[in-house]
């Protein structure tokens, strides 16, 4: 690898794996390092950017913490992506490392393979992806389709070649890592971890090392300096949609659908809280995330659904002259009933 290309860490899995967790956790302890970090997120509301902005890192301050909110990063390469790394690596003060925070639903591959566009690959190279997975879903057979009943719909149907689009995207985000973070390791046992480790194995011909984290906490010797070079290696990764449309047939989120609900004060959170818990299970919602007004309080409601798991914690206080006020993004597949759903949930507050 040249020594005097800028090394990018690019971290990707599925929605709420973890990932904006352990970046902020990276950013405590990366020894002075200056890093360069670009967030890229599914939904009109930047929730990741206004976490990771909040952590108040020296090494990482608000003006090197770049959103990419035009869509996933694998479908904008070349009009977001690429445009932001020329600017980047035309700033006087350049960083030592970038990283790259995907969208939970973007596939890595395109976004490794824009490193070898000419004007790039001479100055960045892709130090190592790091594919951070959620133990306890996959667990919860979340990744894991009923395959007899996949069976039987290709039986009746030859053209229907693919898994469930969760499903898919899982398996693409292990296929394209370096490194895989087995996160959220206090939700199950030593025999269920080990049941997870043998199922991520299994779904991946190339041998990555795995290895299990607790709230992302992986020290930043770990992750960073992987020194693989992966855009030189994209031809090994390649994700089912590249396997099955060598044509060209561009990629889309067809498969997902996200909106963002605006709601006035929340005066019982708790209530709140259990509420959605109920909205989530019965519109199976993939994710749903943002911050809560909570009248009389001057810390903003900093709210974390994955699935029915849903954290809530005051994270910061209002700034003076914010606007108070209550956002979240609801993230489901395509047939969600955005409708309903958003009935259901502003009838909450
Ligand atoms: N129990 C448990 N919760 C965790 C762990 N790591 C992260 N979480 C929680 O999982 C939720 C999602 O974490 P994020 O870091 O936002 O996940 P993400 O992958 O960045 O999510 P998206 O960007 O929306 O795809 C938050 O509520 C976190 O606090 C863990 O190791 N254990």
């Amino acid at each position: 690898m040249n020594q005097q290309k800028i090394p990018a860490t690019v971290i990707t899995g599925f929605l709420g794996a973890g990932k904006t967790t352990m970046i902020r956790n990276l950013l405590s302890n990366t020894n002075g390092k200056k890093i360069a970090l670009i967030i890229n997120e599914f939904g009109d509301l930047g929730v990741d950017g206004e976490v990771l902005k909040g952590c108040g890192a020296d090494n990482c301050t608000e003006d090197d913490i770049i959103e990419l909110t035009n869509g996933c990063i694998c479908c904008t390469v070349a009009d977001d992506f690429i445009p932001t790394m020329t600017k980047l690596l035309e700033r006087k003060q350049r960083p030592d490392h970038i990283v790259i925070e995907t969208s939970g639903l973007a596939l890595p591959q395109p976004l490794v393979a824009a490193f070898n566009w000419p004007d790039i690959r001479t100055q960045v190279t892709v130090d190592g992806v790091i594919t951070v997975v959620d133990s306890a879903a996959v667990a919860a057979g979340r990744f894991a389709d009923d395959h007899d009943a996949v069976e039987a719909r290709r039986v009746e149907d030859e053209s229907l070649d693919h898994e469930s689009p969760i499903e898919e995207l899982f398996e693409d985000q292990l296929t394209c890592a370096d490194l895989i973070v087995l996160n959220k390791t206090d939700l199950l046992d030593t025999a269920g971890l080990g049941r997870v480790r043998d199922e991520v194995a299994s779904r991946i011909a190339r041998k990555p090392v795995m290895i299990e984290a607790r709230n992302g906490e992986v020290p930043a010797s770990v992750l960073l300096g992987l020194g693989v070079g992966t855009e030189d290696d994209v031809a090994n990764r390649k994700s089912h949609h590249e396997l099955e449309h060598e044509d060209g047939i561009a990629h889309d989120h067809d498969e997902f659908d996200s909106f963002v609900v605006e709601l006035g004060p929340v005066v019982d959170p708790a209530a709140f809280v259990d509420s959605l818990k109920g909205i989530i299970g019965e519109h199976d919602v993939l994710r749903l995330k943002g911050f809560v007004d909570v009248p009389g309080k001057p810390m903003r409601l900093q709210l974390q659904a994955v699935g029915s798991r849903v954290d809530h914690y005051f994270d910061r206080a209002w700034a003076p002259g914010e606007a108070r006020g209550t956002r979240l993004v609801v993230i489901g597949l395509h047939d969600m009933d955005e409708a309903v759903v958003r009935t259901a949930i502003e009838a909450l507050a």
